[in-house]
């Protein structure tokens, strides 16, 4: 690792102090921040390049958003009282908490960025434009022809749903409904849709232990799904290969969805000792009987892109050849379409169902907030990270 030194004058010591900084992180795992270490490591250039010494306090922060952006929560024992340095930066980084990682990794770009506004940072978007395109860790967005397209953007991962993704589509979902396009498209980058929920997401354990884990994980999934519930256009899926977990719950929740042939539907809840969510408990009986919705959410049944068709979870499956082509000209023909029209037309068809599905999702949390405290889903998350399992 390489250490830099920055100087640091502690409050309640008269002396300058050094503390060591760590401007190149070899240690972090790379895969799992592979998406954002650009950004992160420019930023800790950026930080060499300060005309002016922005201050200790600064610098605590800074040294507090990158111990929590690469080790987690502070778990270190407290300093004595009379080691001022190393005090300063225990009480700096415990103060952060359980903020997630991915919160601190951005919250350091900005604040680099806001000590050095000159060099803007390569995440950050240009004035005027708004968060399109650029600016996602986990996500890629473009907006063009009167759709704006959320694509899934981690296909080393198959796409899994890490914290910092159920973020940024909430907030990409909210822009789009603002922009000037017509209609919304969600879909995969890689081979897979989306292998659904990140079963990492349950290792970060905040000081508040495993409870609070799971209260503030029912809190996001409320917000997230709601936000699917509320979307005001013609939201659509590309679903351009298998879909796992809340991938695929979600899709009853959608105005319709297209899948290549290669695409599989698959919700292992009772595998993983969970229950269902995304109002699937709900959405799925009305779309496909009561008991093939069981067969799907209660045995794991995985379904194919064909089969989930002709139970109606799906529109029209494309060959797999042919399907970005076949969905896009589709799309675009949609798209021209009058979009007061189709919000208005949307709005009548889904409004009367709003209410009932914020129920189903505040019941559905509720009840997966206790489906995480169980054995049954510590032994399957333990037993995926262990490798032991897979679907
Ligand atoms: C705020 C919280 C809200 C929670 C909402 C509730 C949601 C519930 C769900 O979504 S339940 C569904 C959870 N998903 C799974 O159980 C899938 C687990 N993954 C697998 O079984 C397999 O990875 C696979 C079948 C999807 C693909 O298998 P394979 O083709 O053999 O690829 P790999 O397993 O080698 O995967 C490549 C790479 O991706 C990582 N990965 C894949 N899926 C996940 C995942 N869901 N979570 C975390 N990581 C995942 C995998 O570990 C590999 O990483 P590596 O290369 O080893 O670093």
């Amino acid at each position: 690792m390489g250490w830099e030194q920055i100087e640091i004058s502690v409050p309640n010591c008269s002396s300058l102090q050094v503390i060591s900084f760590p401007v190149v992180q070899l240690h972090l795992n790379r895969t799992a921040m592979r998406a954002s270490q650009k950004d992160f490591e420019n930023a800790m250039n950026q930080v060499k390049l300060l005309k002016k010494d922005p201050g200790n306090e600064a610098k605590l922060k800074l040294y507090a958003l990158y111990k929590q952006a690469t080790e987690g929560p502070c778990n270190t024992p407290k300093p004595g009282v009379f080691d001022l340095i190393n005090k300063a930066k225990w009480d700096a980084w415990n103060a952060l908490g359980s903020l997630p990682k991915e919160t601190a990794r951005q919250n350091y770009v900005d604040l680099v960025s806001s000590l050095s506004p000159s060099l803007e940072s390569s995440s950050q978007v240009e004035p005027g434009t708004d968060r399109k395109s650029t600016g996602y860790e986990t996500l890629m967005v473009t907006s063009e022809d009167g759709i704006t397209k959320i694509m899934l953007n981690r296909p080393t991962k198959k796409n899994a749903l890490n914290v910092e993704m159920y973020h940024e589509i909430m907030h990409a979902l909210k822009a789009a409904s603002e922009d000037d396009s017509a209609i919304t498209v969600l879909t995969g980058n890689g081979d897979y849709y989306s292998s659904g929920n990140d079963l990492t997401n349950f290792t970060d354990i905040p000081p508040g232990g495993v409870e609070e884990k799971a209260k503030n994980g029912a809190i996001l999934l409320r917000e997230f799904v709601g936000c699917f519930i509320d979307f005001p256009k013609p939201l659509i899926a590309m679903v351009n290969g298998p879909a796992v977990g809340i991938s695929v719950t979600l899709l009853g929740l959608f105005d319709a969805v297209y899948a290549s042939d290669r695409a599989t539907f698959h919700t292992p809840f009772s595998h993983l000792g969970q229950s269902p969510e995304g109002c699937s408990s709900y959405t799925f009986p009305k779309i496909m009987s009561p008991a093939k919705a069981i067969e799907m959410l209660v045995f794991g049944k995985k379904l194919t892109a064909g089969e989930a068709c002709a139970q109606g979870l799906v529109t029209e499956v494309f060959p797999d050849s042919t399907f970005q082509k076949e969905v896009w000209t589709r799309l675009k023909a949609f798209a021209k379409l009058p979009p007061n029209a189709m919000r208005i037309s949307k709005e009548i068809i889904r409004n009367r169902e709003k209410e009932k599905l914020h129920a189903v999702n505040a019941e559905e949390c509720s009840v997966l907030q206790g489906r995480w405290l169980s054995d049954e889903c510590m032994n399957a998350v333990v037993n995926f990270l262990s490798r032991k399992s897979k679907l």
